[in-house]
Order: C-alpha cells, then sequence, then structure tokens
C-alpha cells in the first residue's frame, strides 16, 4: 500500500500513518520522497465557520456569496434633493444617514432632502446634488437645477444581488476580503482553517536573550520559525524553550501535540547523549515516517505521527539545517493540511562550479538575478547568514553538473 493509499483510506485522521521511510540499505531518505512523504502523512482539515477577523489568512472553502442586495435599497448617490417631475421642487422632508425612507409617494414638483447613501423616496425621478441647487426660501423651501431622469440614485441589487457568488472557493481571506465579506452581511465565513503548529527549542545551551555565555548560543530557531510556518500558512504558537532531558520533551509532547496540527522540535534531533527525540517518541508509541533525509545540510531531520494523531517534525538545532529541514518536512506538511499542492520551485541555470554531494542534495542560498541564480555564500549549517542574504534556496541533486535546478523560495 502506498503513502497515497493511506491517505485515501484513512478518513477520520487528518494525519496518516505509515512505516519508518528508509532506504533499502538502511539510510536517509531521498530530499524528495522525503517531501512528498510530509505533504501525503496529512489530510485537508475540514472547513470551519469562523469570526471575520479569525478568518484572516485562511482561503474560502466555498464560494463567498452576497447575503443582501447591494445597494440594499434604491439609495442616493449624492448628499442633496431627491426629486420628482420638473423642476422647480417644493421641499417637503429630510432623510438623513441611517434613517428609513421617507414615508409616502414623491409628487411631481416635490423634493426630500437626502443624505449620500439614504433610501430615495418611492416616487424620486433623481437626486439633485446641494451644488448644482439652487435654492428659494418662501413659505417653504424651493429648488431648482438640472436633474436628468435617473441621476445620482444608486439601484437596489444595481452591485450584486442576494445569492451571487462574488468570489471563488480558494480565495486568500485578506483584508479587503474581510471587508468586502461584511459589506455583504457575513458575520462568519466557512474557511480552510490555518494548521497550527507548536514550536518546542530545546537545548541547555540555547538562551532567549542577550550575549550568550561561554558554552550557549542565542537561540536563531524560535525567532524564525513562527514567521516560516505564517509564510507556509499556519499558524504558530509562541517558541518555548526547554532544557534538554527526556521529562521535560515528553512532558511538552504530550501537551502540544495533542492540541496542535504539527509540533516542531528544534535540536535534540542527532545521535548525541542529549538529543532525546527518539527515544520520546518511541515511550510516546509515535509512529515514525521519515527518520533522517539525504539532504546537506539537514540530514538528522524527522518525521512522526503521534497516537493521538499530531504530526513531529524533528529540526536540527543548527540553523541553518533547521531551515532545511523545515523547507523539507515542516512547510509541505502545512501545505498537505491546507489542501494545496506540494509547491515547485522555478528552475533556473547555477552559476559557477557545481556544490554537488555524491550522495546528498545539497540546498544552497542563492539570489535570483539576470545571469540565473548566484550563490551568496556564507551557508554553513551553523549560520543564516546566507539565508538571510539569499531570495530562495537551490536544490542541487546529488553528483548535479547540468545547469538548470530548482528554487526552493523562501520568505520575503
Ligand atoms: N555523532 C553525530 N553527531 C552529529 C551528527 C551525527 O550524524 N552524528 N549530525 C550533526 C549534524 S549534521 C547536525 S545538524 C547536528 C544536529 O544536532 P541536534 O539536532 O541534536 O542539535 P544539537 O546537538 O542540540 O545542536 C547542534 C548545534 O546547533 C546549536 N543549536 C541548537 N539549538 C539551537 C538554536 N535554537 N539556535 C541556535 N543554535 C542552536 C547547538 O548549540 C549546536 O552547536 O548534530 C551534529 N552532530
Ligand atoms: O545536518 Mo547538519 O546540517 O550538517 O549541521
Amino acid at each position: 500500500m502506498t503513502v497515497a493509499d493511506r491517505v485515501l483510506s484513512r478518513k477520520t485522521s487528518t494525519v496518516l500513518a505509515g512505516p519508518p521511510r528508509r532506504d533499502r540499505h538502511g539510510g536517509a531518505v531521498p530530499w524528495d520522497t522525503a517531501r512528498r512523504i510530509a505533504a501525503q502523512a496529512v489530510r485537508r482539515l475540514p472547513p470551519s465557520d469562523l469570526p471575520l477577523q479569525q478568518a484572516a489568512g485562511c482561503r474560502l472553502a466555498e464560494p463567498m456569496r452576497a447575503l443582501v442586495d447591494l445597494p440594499r435599497d434604491d439609495v442616493s448617490a449624492m448628499d442633496g434633493y431627491a426629486v420628482c417631475g420638473p423642476a422647480p421642487w417644493r421641499v417637503v422632508g429630510r432623510v438623513l444617514a441611517g434613517r428609513a425612507r421617507h414615508e409616502g409617494v414623491l409628487s411631481p414638483g416635490t423634493a426630500v432632502e437626502i443624505a449620500t447613501g439614504a433610501p430615495v423616496p418611492v416616487g424620486a425621478e433623481s437626486v439633485l446634488p446641494y451644488e448644482a441647487a439652487q435654492a428659494r426660501y418662501g413659505p417653504a423651501l424651493e429648488v431648482s437645477g438640472a436633474s436628468p431622469l435617473g441621476k445620482h440614485i444608486r439601484r437596489r441589487g444595481e452591485e450584486c444581488v442576494a445569492g451571487t457568488a462574488v468570489l471563488a472557493a480558494g480565495t486568500p481571506v485578506t483584508p479587503l476580503v474581510l471587508g468586502l465579506a461584511a459589506g455583504l452581511g457575513h458575520d462568519t465565513l466557512r474557511v480552510l482553517p490555518r494548521p497550527h503548529v507548536a514550536v518546542l527549542v530545546t537545548g541547555d545551551e540555547v538562551t532567549g536573550s542577550g550575549l550568550p555565555a561561554e558554552g550557549m548560543v542565542r537561540d536563531a530557531v524560535g525567532p524564525f520559525l513562527p514567521g516560516l510556518i505564517g509564510w507556509a500558512g499556519g499558524t504558530a504558537g509562541e517558541p518555548l524553550w526547554l532544557p534538554d532531558g527526556e521529562a521535560a520533551l515528553t512532558a511538552a509532547l504530550s501537551a502540544h501535540g495533542g492540541s496542535a496540527h504539527v509540533t516542531a522540535v528544534c535540536g535534540a534531533s542527532s545521535k548525541g547523549r542529549a538529543d532525546h527525540l527518539r527515544p520520546v517518541l518511541e515511550r510516546l508509541g509515535a509512529d515514525i515516517l521519515v527518520d533522517g533525509v539525504a539532504v546537506r545540510p539537514g540530514h538528522p531531520q524527522l518525521l512522526a505521527r503521534l497516537p493521538g494523531g499530531g504530526l513531529v517534525v524533528g529540526l536540527p538545532g543548527n540553523p541553518f539545517a533547521a531551515l532545511s529541514a523545515a523547507l523539507t518536512l515542516l512547510v509541505p506538511a502545512v501545505r498537505g493540511l491546507l489542501g494545496l499542492p506540494e509547491a515547485r520551485g522555478e528552475r533556473t541555470s547555477l552559476a559557477g562550479p557545481s556544490p554537488a554531494h555524491p550522495s546528498d542534495t545539497r540546498l544552497v542560498a542563492v539570489r535570483r538575478s539576470a545571469r540565473g541564480a548566484v550563490r551568496v555564500g556564507h551557508d554553513r549549517p551553523g549560520s543564516l547568514w546566507g539565508a538571510a542574504l539569499a531570495d530562495a534556496l537551490a536544490v542541487v541533486p546529488p553528483r548535479w553538473e547540468g545547469d538548470q535546478v530548482e528554487l526552493l523560495a523562501l520568505p520575503g
């Protein structure tokens, strides 16, 4: 049974099981395979009705329809006088914003003073703006001026009638979509919810602020991961810093693994004494889906499914390696939960000598230019300098000697 078959056969969980993925020699899985496994290990989250502000950043699960005619009434497009018949007109009333329509039917030779957006009286044939009106004060106010038939009246439903589909399913809910939705009468929207990712940063040596003391290092992953997750379409919790040790990791995974769709664990993914992720996952009964990926940097990365259904992505502690792993396993899983296809990058030439590795895919920091992708350097596993200079990572397959490479976009 393929991973895709399992995706189709399991109806209840959004995260699907699978055997540990290693190649037949027991090594790390190829980079492309790892991405595909992560994408296919999940199913799209079910649609949810969310209040407008919470729907921001999601995608519409169904077409967005008008719930009212727009405009809701025949309304004035100008401040002035709603008039009936030929000039002059005797002003018989006033309708300001937010008020109900003037009672009764306007008869020829009469007018009602009216505000922009207010419903015009029955019988009104046009609106004469203040600037175009000549007023004559007598026992009653009388106005005259040129007011062609139908001028400055917006007819009920002329923009759209109730039921019109104004935006297609899949449209991203931008701030302007929220405004449109409110104008069409929506308090909630049916959207594809954003997957939630919990972020755990492990390591006794990792500190969250200030200058690191001897043996310590500033956390460089907690600050970039939430933005990367948001860029991929998910939401991220505040990073939680954990000391090395199985107890803290077990407690945090038990707590967050239940509520988050994905838990990203930084550090603890390699083979050292303080690298507790594998034993903790085994004790929790997790299903290991990927255990090591043939990619440089970032090969000690891991994908697992907790018994409750949540995914765990293990990211190496070296920051550029963590970025590599996040793009390999975390971003495809988030996209899968959103129902989005695997993101295939553009292809371009890569200048300079081949940086290919004999057996692993290499991800190198590049900038796009008129002569193709150009390496920016500074992309060692422990450094984000190159990634910060870059606008993409070039995917260099094992033994690559060709011209074109795929570019993985980076958040702008
Ligand atoms: N015996 C082996 N040792 C190592 C292997 C291996 O295969 N066998 N792989 C190396 C590679 S490659 C990587 S990458 C790292 C991954 O290690 P971990 O995920 O266990 O991470 P740590 O050991 O905790 O840290 C590695 C490195 O990164 C620094 N670090 C950790 N967290 C952060 C953070 N949030 N921000 C900035 N820097 C961080 C940490 O101080 C270490 O210098 O394992 C190699 N070893
Ligand atoms: O995977 Mo590690 O990336 O080389 O530092």
